[in-house]
């Protein structure tokens, strides 16, 4: 059975910027129907080489990859960034515009049934491929990423508010349900990958043992935790709710910068969490105001509601001999 593309309005996407956000979403529409099928789409899990970052390529991310490169020909994209390609790749040398992606993140996820997504970051193109990638995060045009979960959804920000679209599957049709998603200062929920604690730094330890410790210790409230893997789902999660998420750099040969990358991941993620109303640091300062010193380039992250994110920063700036349990007797951080 052939089905319809899919669809977006272009009523709250800038002019140059529809037809590439019309492309994605149509191959994120096509990825959406794919994913749904899972092992009855083929082996969309099996790993088929591994990427420039030393991840492990799955069929899937490579399918995701190329969907996307063909798409985007003739839509204004000159420079296409792939976190699954070692170098950027000129699609239209008359374009304007450069776009970063993670075609596919999560995609440990692919075989169990869990929320994965595509991330991407848009810039105004430069002459040469690299700059215009590797530049203060805060020059970004346009951001977003698509979830494949229960539902399929597309968030994305021009830089007034983030606006929060849903695939209806029937008419195939991204359809706006909310034009500013503002993220709740509620939330006591942490994610943080806990089987590295022995690696984290002293001031990442103290900020997850106060959680940890709940009503009993400095915090004086329980917490809960959450790990889905998936960065667009943890993401998803926070600004629907509120929350901090933390990769921070750890003691693991090649974690010294953590996990996620700057250019596909955290500047774009950065931008949405910001628009949304919270912050996104390196645990010390704002991931907006970095630049990427290559491509691929790792970076620690920290993001979500701001009172979180602040206190994170705050455990960073203690002198290093201070330890956890003095917070509860000198009250440091009682609210
Ligand atoms: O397996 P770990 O170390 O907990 O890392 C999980 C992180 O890795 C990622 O899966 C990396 O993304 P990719 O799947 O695009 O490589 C993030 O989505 C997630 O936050
Ligand atoms: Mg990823
Ligand atoms: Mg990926």
């Amino acid at each position: 059975m052939t089905q319809k593309n899919c669809l977006i309005s272009a009523e709250r996407v800038p002019a140059p910027l529809y037809p590439a956000i019309a492309a994605m979403c149509r191959v994120a529409g096509d990825l959406s129907r794919t994913i749904a099928m899972g092992p009855l789409a083929g082996a969309l899990g099996a790993s088929v080489g591994s990427n420039i970052g030393g991840d492990t390529q799955k069929a899937l991310d490579v399918e995701a990859d190329d969907a996307f490169a063909a798409a985007l020909k003739r839509t204004g994209i000159r420079w296409y960034a792939s976190e699954e390609q070692d170098d950027p790749v000129e699609i239209d040398p008359d374009g304007t515009l450069a776009l970063a992606i993670d075609p596919l993140d999560g995609s440990s996820n692919i075989d169990v049934n869990v929320s994965i997504g595509t991330i991407f970051s848009m810039f105004e193109a430069k002459p040469e491929a690299e700059a215009s990638f590797l530049r203060p995060a805060s020059e970004q045009i346009a951001a977003g990423y698509f979830i494949f979960g229960p539902q399929t959804a597309l968030i994305m920000t021009f830089g007034s508010g983030v606006l929060h679209y849903v695939l209806d599957p029937v008419e195939r049709v991204f359809t706006l349900v909310n034009d500013r998603l503002i993220i709740s200062s509620q939330a006591s929920e942490f994610a943080i990958n806990a089987s590295n604690y022995r690696h984290w730094s002293k001031p990442i330890r103290a900020y997850i043992d106060d959680c940890l410790a709940g009503d009993q210790g400095p915090r004086e409230k329980n917490f809960n935790m959450r790990w889905v893997a998936s960065l667009v789902a943890e993401t998803h999660r926070i600004l629907s709710r509120g929350g901090i998420f933390l990769y921070p750099g750890d003691g693991r040969p090649g974690y010294e910068r953590g996990r996620l990358r700057m250019v596909y991941e955290c500047a774009p993620i950065a931008f949405l969490v910001e628009q949304a109303g919270g912050r996104a640091t390196t645990g010390t300062d704002r991931i907006l105001d970095q630049t990427a010193g290559s491509l691929h380039a790792r970076i620690p992250f920290v993001f979500g509601s701001t009172d979180k994110v602040d206190r994170v920063v705050a455990y960073h700036d203690l002198p290093d001999q201070e330890v956890s349990a003095l917070f509860g007797t000198r009250g440091l951080f009682r609210a």
